[in-house]
């Protein structure tokens, strides 16, 4: 088994797992882009480049690119990982049994790239050729049967790795919840990931990739908000607590709003102890510090500034928050446009949209080397090259 797992934000990022924007975003229209969770159309062919462009800039500094949906491809080659995928996937569904029928036999017939596409893109009334009856006549001819999921292109909302284990999330808006059956899958099925502990699960309390910030060995802040519920992060601490994959979770309340969703899309980490943050809630970001006392039960301290409660349970005196100094519309302009969501693939070494100008020239008269992308399509989801990574094995931190 290839060694897979990251315990930092920082360490040299070796593997990561992408997801090459496909069929899945040519489904959004004017009419349904607001339920699927993108600010636009997307020129579908543009954004392939883009992503294409940050596959080879990681490349470039010789990080491993996994690709979601060639991943998915390889597992649904076993014919039990076919059953449980269709299985699954239909059973969210309310189809009624005619439709079920028919799509259960029809997926079952499909090769596993189709089946990987019908999976990703989805299938709407229109397309079937077969099943028909009250349900096919009555939805609209441009209804999803299956509903596409477009935001599969932010895989670092729908799984972590913490250590060595994997947690698969649950995610909290309908329009993205099927995608944890997929990461699922992956990581229980496929041959690459055989032996891997998977914790947490797309049934259980919201809880989303995005908002986990691995900030030292056994220190993870966890964003609760728009996405992740209090619940969500209480037993997300609990399993990581009893699995050892970290000593404090700091639970740290954000705003429930489209532009504060996750906690990275206000603060992300780009060296061991430097967090580039949004300076317009700099000020007010807070933190609870959740630790195990021995009989395994949760205490919970009272709220703290953010970076004060970071610091102390990193062990380190600060931890510096990079001071971009902007103002507070040229702030909330480059935040919007996911100037603080950045790819951290070595300490000082970080991946970011190059529209945010000011928020990287600053990163770089901090001593961040800057590695810049275009997003002009891909932003159109709201989500920057932190959204669009999930690191599956990163170095540990030197000692
Ligand atoms: N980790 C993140 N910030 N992900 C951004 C996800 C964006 C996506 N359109 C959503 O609304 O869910």
């Amino acid at each position: 088994m290839t060694s897979h797992g990251a315990d930092s934000e920082v360490g040299r990022l070796r593997t990561v797992l992408l997801h090459r924007p496909g069929n899945e975003l040519k489904r959004l229209t004017p009419r349904n882009n607001d339920r699927l969770l993108f600010d636009g159309i997307p020129w579908v062919a543009r954004a392939q480049e883009e992503h294409d462009g940050f596959a080879e800039a990681l490349r470039n500094r010789g990080v491993e690119v996994l690709y979601l949906t060639d991943l998915i491809a390889e597992t649904l080659e076993d014919g039990g990982a076919r059953d449980h995928a269709i299985t699954t996937a239909l059973s969210g569904l309310h189809l009624g049994d005619t439709l079920r029928e028919y799509l259960s036999t029809f997926l079952r017939e499909a090769s596993p790239a189709e089946l990987t596409d019908y999976l990703t893109a989805g299938i709407r009334n229109d397309e079937v050729r077969g099943g028909f009856g009250l349900v096919t006549s009555l939805l609209a001819h441009d209804d999803f049967l299956i509903d596409p999921l477009p935001n599969l292109l932010f895989t670092r909302d729908s799984s972590v790795w913490v250590r060595d284990r994997v947690a698969i999330t649950s995610l909290a808006m309908p329009a993205r919840a099927r995608e944890t059956q997929l990461t699922e899958l992956i990581y229980t099925r496929h041959p690459r990931f055989r032996g891997t502990q998977t914790v947490h699960g797309w049934h259980h309390e919201h809880v989303e990739g995005g908002d986990v910030l691995l900030l030292a060995p056994g220190v993870i802040a966890v964003g609760v908000g728009e996405r992740t519920t209090p619940a969500g992060v209480e037993r997300f601490a609990r399993q990581a607590f009893h699995a050892g994959l970290a000593h404090t979770v700091l639970a740290v309340p954000i705003t429930q709003e489209r532009a504060t969703m996750h906690l990275d899309t206000v603060c992300t980490m780009v060296d061991v102890d430097k967090i580039v943050m949004y300076p317009n809630v700099a000020d007010s970001l807070t933190a609870y510090a959740v630790t195990a006392n021995e009989d395994g039960a949760l205490d919970v301290a009272g709220a703290e500034p953010f970076l004060v409660a970071a610091a102390k349970a990193m062990g380190i005196d600060t931890l510096d928050q990079i001071d971009t100094g902007l103002d507070p519309v040229t702030a909330e302009r480059e935040q919007w446009d996911d100037g603080n969501n950045t790819l951290a693939i070595a300490p000082r070494v970080a991946v970011a949209y190059e529209r945010n100008v000011e928020t990287n020239d600053r990163l770089e008269d901090a001593g961040i080397e800057v590695v810049r992308i275009s997003g002009s399509e891909l932003g159109s989801g709201r989500g920057g090259p932190r959204c669009m990574s999930c690191p599956v094995a990163r170095e540990p931190l030197p000692a």
